[in-house]
């Protein structure tokens, strides 16, 4: 390409810049690359965020439900309490009234047996009444055989006969004699008609009918209810261990910082027994100084929880993996081709270095290292077009060393060749014009193009260029000089058409050359000096 096109004059040859940025190209795709990568993993983690908190607020909503579940039941296990030693304790106030009327008399035992036995019937939490003096010997029961007994001892006994007041009593979970079963008591105190003693009529409730009311709720394997006494005895326990009924909470902590001090309540503790963490609500009877309390095991309670986790852990594991596999393989996709871009990019830059590399030696003399042949005739043309679009003087310099057939034959062809890249170094040295261009122009033939130069300092040029190539002292014994010299022929013409042909301005230097051989040589010829 010649710097005509570039506007930078024809002396200069100038190749397309190779872009060698590789880090520049390999960035861009690297960071598409991190970018895959950041929004895969941002993907993947906010399905896992989300998943978690998703799980967070299943596992809270399965708490706050069995929490509801656990209130419910201690609810109704209150209202079934309450309502079972209410109606027996209804009942004993009537037998009491019946006897404080009657007395024990006959009468009045036969008027008591058949109340009892009524109300025995009717209501199935009853295992059976007793009646006794106040030396708590039998008077009557409700049951089909009648056992002679002493209660003496008896916990219910001693209470009324102890205790003036007529409220009922309720006592702990004891073992009838009469019947043999376990029963739970609620007894009144009958007085004589001057208010002293006078006995005790007692409602046995059968342990079987809290039993099997408790067995009716499903409360999981590890699910426990208590009723028990507001001192701390428990009456009923499900699951009934005998060995826990008729022991006291007393001293456990759920006892001693819940139940003693709140009507009702929601509490979450682990066991001291099995180490197990419940879900527990209590709740104290509103007539009888009792309470019941429920719990849930924590673990059987969030078990759908734990399955659903299991299972979601596992839809979320698949859709991450799948998510990391594609992305991985997006992410190879986006290296794979910003490897073959640095490479095609490569490929391309090793393309132009070649191009620049051959369009130089296409346009460069091998010897001298001046522009060749081809490269002048192209400049002249285009520097002659130049001038006459600018109405600008060009001027050539041809310049042919002297006797130089003769420096080669004493010499030798590699010295000739030695000097003529001397030669071209010196010539290249005196055009110093950006536009000026020395050229090798045939065998040991040089010729300078000096675009807006006119003869005159055309002229000057050519004479500090036979001086310095003459200073330079390169010793040719077949000069009469004595070393090596030039010979040089100069025109300069200012073009006035287009037309103008390249070969004039070359003839006519080229004559101005010979007539500077014919003169002597060593010497600047114009053309306007040709004879
Ligand atoms: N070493 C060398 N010699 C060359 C090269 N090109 C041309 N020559 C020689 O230059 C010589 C030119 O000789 P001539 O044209 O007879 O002219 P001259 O001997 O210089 O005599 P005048 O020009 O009359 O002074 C020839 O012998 C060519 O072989 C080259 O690249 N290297």
């Amino acid at each position: 390409m010649s710097t005509a096109d570039t506007g930078t004059g024809p002396g200069t040859v100038t190749a397309t810049p190779v872009v060698s940025s590789r880090e520049e190209v390999a960035r861009k795709p690297a960071s598409v690359a991190n970018l895959a990568i950041g929004f895969i993993l941002l993907v993947c983690g906010l399905f896992i965020v989300v998943d978690l908190i998703q799980l967070g607020l299943a596992r809270k909503q399965q708490i706050d439900d069995t929490n509801v579940a656990v209130t419910n039941i201690a609810h109704a296990l209150q209202r079934h309490a309450d309502d079972a030693l209410k109606s027996a304790d209804v009942s004993l106030i009537g037998m009491i009234k019946l006897v404080e009327t009657e007395g024990t008399g006959p009468r009045g035992q036969g008027h008591l047996a058949a109340l009892m036995g009524q109300n025995a019937n009717a209501l199935p939490q009853i295992n059976a009444y007793f009646a006794y003096d106040e030396r708590g010997r039998s008077l009557v029961d409700s049951t089909p055989f009648y056992v002679q007994q002493d209660v003496s001892d008896r916990d219910y006994f001693l209470f009324h006969r102890d205790n003036p007041g007529r409220d009922a009593h309720v006592g702990p979970l004891i073992k009838s004699r009469t019947t043999g079963s376990w029963i739970i008591t609620v007894s009144r105190r009958v007085n004589h008609p001057d208010g002293s003693f006078a006995g005790v009529i007692v409602a046995a409730l059968d342990l079987e009918y809290f039993k099997t009311f408790y067995d009716s709720f499903d409360i999981g394997k590890e699910g426990l209810i208590f009723l028990g006494t507001n001192k701390g005895t428990v009456l009923v326990r499900r699951p009934l261990y005998e060995q826990y009924v008729g022991k006291t909470m007393i001293d456990t902590q759920i006892f001693r910082d819940h139940i003693a001090k709140n009507a009702s309540g929601l509490v979450t503790f682990r066991s001291t027994v099995d180490n197990k963490i419940r879900l527990t609500a209590y709740d104290h009877l509103q007539h009888y100084p009792l309470y019941v309390f429920v719990a849930l095991s924590k673990q059987e309670a969030l078990s759908g929880w734990v399955e659903d986790t299991i299972m979601h852990a596992c839809g979320i594991g698949v859709l991450v993996l799948t998510l990391a596999l594609l992305g991985w393989r997006l992410v190879r996709q986006i290296r794979l081709r910003a490897r073959t871009e640095v490479s095609l990019r490569e490929a391309r830059d090793s393309l132009n270095e070649l191009n620049a590399t051959l369009q130089r030696l296409a346009l460069e003399d091998g010897l001298t290292g001046l522009a060749n042949r081809r490269h002048f005739d192209l400049a002249l043309q285009e520097e002659l077009s130049r001038a006459t679009r600018n109405a600008s003087s060009l001027a050539l310099i041809m310049i042919d060393v002297d006797r130089f057939k003769q420096y080669n034959d004493i010499y030798g062809h590699a010295a000739g060749d030695e000097c003529l890249r001397q030669i071209g170094r010196a010539v290249k040295n005196v055009s110093r014009r950006s536009g000026d261009l020395a050229a090798r122009y045939g065998g040991e033939e040089l010729a300078v193009l000096l675009p807006n130069t006119d003869l005159a300092a055309a002229l000057e040029i050519a004479e500090s260029l036979r001086h310095t190539i003459d200073a330079l002292k390169i010793a040719h014994a077949g000069n009469p000089v004595g070393n090596v010299t030039v010979s040089a022929g100069i025109d300069a013409l200012m073009p006035a058409r287009a037309d103008d042909l390249p070969e004039t301005l070359i003839r006519q230097a080229d004559q101005a050359l010979y007539q500077a051989k014919r003169q002597g040589r060593n010497q600047v010829c114009a053309a306007t000096d040709v004879l």
